[in-house]
């Protein structure tokens, strides 16, 4: 069974007089394990979408299932989720670590013992047991927004939201945090991934979706995604003189010595004639371009607005 299943989410808000229809018909899926990165340009309709699934905004059609059960009518759903939304705010900077793991651990209907006992291997798990007692505002933004993630874990929630996990951190803390979450997806946690870190979103979701103007545009898995944007373009990279008979081949077959490099555009059974034709030259090298989320964000999302 998927974690989460939303249906036909809609949104529209309305004031002083302006109406704006911030979703209109998402549809998202995550299963245990996965990290779906939810991609789209500013005023998309992405914090709309979280905030209903979240059971935060109620939407005005369309369902949202965590769990299988609807966290707007069933509180036991609302305790299958756990979010970082809108940076670390989720924890109080005058308390320490393991205070705040307990507070947000009872409110989520644990026992005060069972919330320290979670809390203390949380620290443990994420290595901050040794500031459990300085004040959170006293640890770097790092160490904060590892905690953040720790009390939005304290209760075992089937689904992760997380909100820009890496926004402002350093290459060190970012690629920490990162290690993190792709441990709790290979744990099974279901994870949901807001960013506008294009990067980041590639280095850890299975799957992509993303939003415009209230509407999904694509949704696939990433590594789907990627290659149907990829190219038909490749590089080969040879040793030794083509020679004249060798390039008038090469130029039948629709391939161009260019600054040391033959570069081919066509299928891959066209790359296979073009490396025979290059035989017997020791090949160096042969690369198929590849297009990275950013590239295909940018494509997807230009697309829809000239269509
Ligand atoms: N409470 C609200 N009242 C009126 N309009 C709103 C409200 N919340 C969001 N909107 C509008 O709905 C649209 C979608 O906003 P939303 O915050 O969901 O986008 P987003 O994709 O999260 O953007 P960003 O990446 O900038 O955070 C925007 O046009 C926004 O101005």
């Amino acid at each position: 069974m998927a974690v989460l299943v939303a249906e036909g989410l809609e949104k529209t808000f309305r004031s002083r007089g302006k109406t704006t229809r911030a979703v209109a018909g998402v549809h998202l899926r995550v299963e245990r394990g996965e990290v779906l990165a939810f991609l789209g340009p500013n005023g998309a309709g992405k914090t709309t979408t979280i905030k209903m699934i979240a059971g935060l905004i109620r939407p005005d059609a369309g369902s949202v299932r965590v769990a299988g059960r609807d966290p707007h009518r069933d509180p036991w759903a609302l305790r299958q989720l756990g979010a970082v939304l809108e940076g670390n705010r989720n924890v109080y900077w005058r308390l320490t670590p393991l205070e705040n793991l307990e507070y947000f651990g009872v409110l989520k209907g644990l026992t005060a013992a069972s919330a320290r006992r979670r809390g203390r291997a949380l620290l443990d798990r994420f290595e901050l047991t040794h500031k459990q007692n300085a004040l959170t505002q006293q640890l770097s933004r790092g160490m904060q927004q590892k905690l953040a993630i720790a009390v939005s874990l304290i209760h075992e929630p089937a689904l992760l939201l997380l909100d820009e996990p890496t926004l402002g951190l350093d290459v060190e803390a970012a690629e920490t945090v990162k290690q993190l979450i792709r441990e709790l997806a290979g744990e099974g946690q279901a994870i949901v991934l807001t960013t506008h870190q294009l990067d980041v979103a590639q280095q850890l979701s299975h799957r992509v979706a993303i939003i415009r103007e209230g509407r999904i545009v694509a949704e696939d898995r990433t590594a789907t995604l990627l290659a149907r944007f990829s190219g038909d373009q490749y590089e080969i990279e040879v040793e030794g003189e083509l020679g004249e008979a060798r390039r008038a081949r090469l130029a039948e077959l629709g391939a161009q010595p260019l600054n040391g490099r033959i570069v081919y555009v066509g299928s891959p059974e066209g790359l296979w004639a073009v490396l025979e034709a290059l035989r017997p030259l020791p090949v160096l090298r042969v690369e198929k371009d590849r297009a990275d989320l950013t590239e295909v964000f940018l494509k997807l999302v230009r697309e829809e607005a000239h269509a």
